[in-house]
């Protein structure tokens, strides 16, 4: 394992930090951070994509740990901030929401995390602005999530070639019936974006393979029905639905939905899930902190706990 140093900053040539400490804050620079794998500074982007990810991971025996926050909430620069210490505290991959006016299925949290974000003037072409600046930075991938109707609104070529100039690598698209799916799948691939597709415990187990086949990068399964929101506890439906999709299926498999406790998390990594999605208890703390330092330094916390009951 290579180190290499620069402005005083140690970083770690290797996939996931072996031992690391994430103290961040938006007045001084990381004190640790990992670069992306040699092997992925061959791509086109300094990161593994989301199929890759997994595969390294998986190498490892690792599971993983894929935030979700809310672009622009409280602001773009604290959300630039929050992708530095989401990446630096071990996250695999990250979850990036697009704030929309009518999120169906999202819960009162992440409603109002887009509700505020969108009050502040965010929009879809400030924030490749701001992933433009910042994801360079990273090691860990950015997935975009977005509803279709942004998409829609910029046409999906267009829409495909601005997220993936700016380094995005994949794209979760909640609310695209599957049989409107093959468009965006076509220019996705174009542009090498990895969408990703979500099945549902209600989803027909024939539906649930077309799903499977059709999605790139990973499969996202919804823990339980209704919409997101920290959850008292997960479902044991979930070991159910991971053995049959792990039965159609090699690609991983990510859950989500409720997730917001390390035992949580230790749950679903035991039923054989391939990564675990955490939004709502993210988005929570930026929303209600008093400061951006304040929100950066518990989200810092948090995922330091969760990341570490995958470990
Ligand atoms: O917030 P939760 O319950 O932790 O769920 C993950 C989630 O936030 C993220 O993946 C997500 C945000 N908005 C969504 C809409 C649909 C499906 C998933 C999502």
């Amino acid at each position: 394992m290579a180190i290499a140093f620069k402005s005083g900053v140690c970083f770690l040539h290797s996939p996931k930090p072996q031992v690391g400490i994430c103290h961040s804050s938006p007045d001084s620079s990381l004190s640790f951070k990992r670069l992306a794998p040699i092997a992925a500074l061959s791509t086109s982007s300094p990161t593994l994509g989301l199929a890759d990810t997994f595969k390294e991971l998986k190498k490892q025996g690792k599971v993983a740990f894929i935030p979700y926050i809310t672009a622009g909430d409280p602001d773009l620069s604290t959300t630039a901030e929050a992708l530095k210490v989401l990446d630096a505290c071990g996250s695999d991959i990250i979850e990036l929401g697009v704030p929309y006016s009518d999120p169906l299925a999202d819960g009162p949290v992440i409603q109002a995390a887009a509700t505020r974000s969108l009050e502040k003037g965010t929009n879809l072409d400030n924030i490749l602005d701001m992933l433009d600046k910042v994801l360079p930075e990273l090691s860990c991938p950015v997935s975009l999530f977005t509803y279709y109707n942004p998409i829609l609104k910029r046409g999906l070529g267009k829409f495909m070639s601005s997220i993936r100039d700016v380094g995005v690598q994949g794209l979760v698209v909640p609310d695209v019936p599957l049989e409107e799916t093959e468009f965006l799948r076509k220019e996705a691939l174009n542009n090498n974006i990895e969408l990703v597709l979500l099945t549902t415990p209600t989803t027909p187990t024939e539906r649930m393979k077309r799903i499977v086949d059709a999605s790139e990068g990973f499969i996202y399964l919804v823990s339980s029905i209704g919409v997101t929101g920290a959850r008292a506890s997960v479902s044991g439906k979930v070991q159910s639905l991971l053995k049959d999709i792990k039965e159609a299926t090699d690609k991983p498999v990510a859950v989500g939905f409720g997730i917001s406790k390390p035992e949580h998390v230790k749950q679903i990594a035991g039923w054989g899930a391939d990564g675990v999605i955490v939004g709502s208890a993210m988005v929570r703390l930026l929303g209600d902190a008093k400061s951006p330092t304040e929100g950066l330094k518990e989200l810092e916390s948090l995922t330091k706990s969760l990341k570490s009951a995958l470990l």
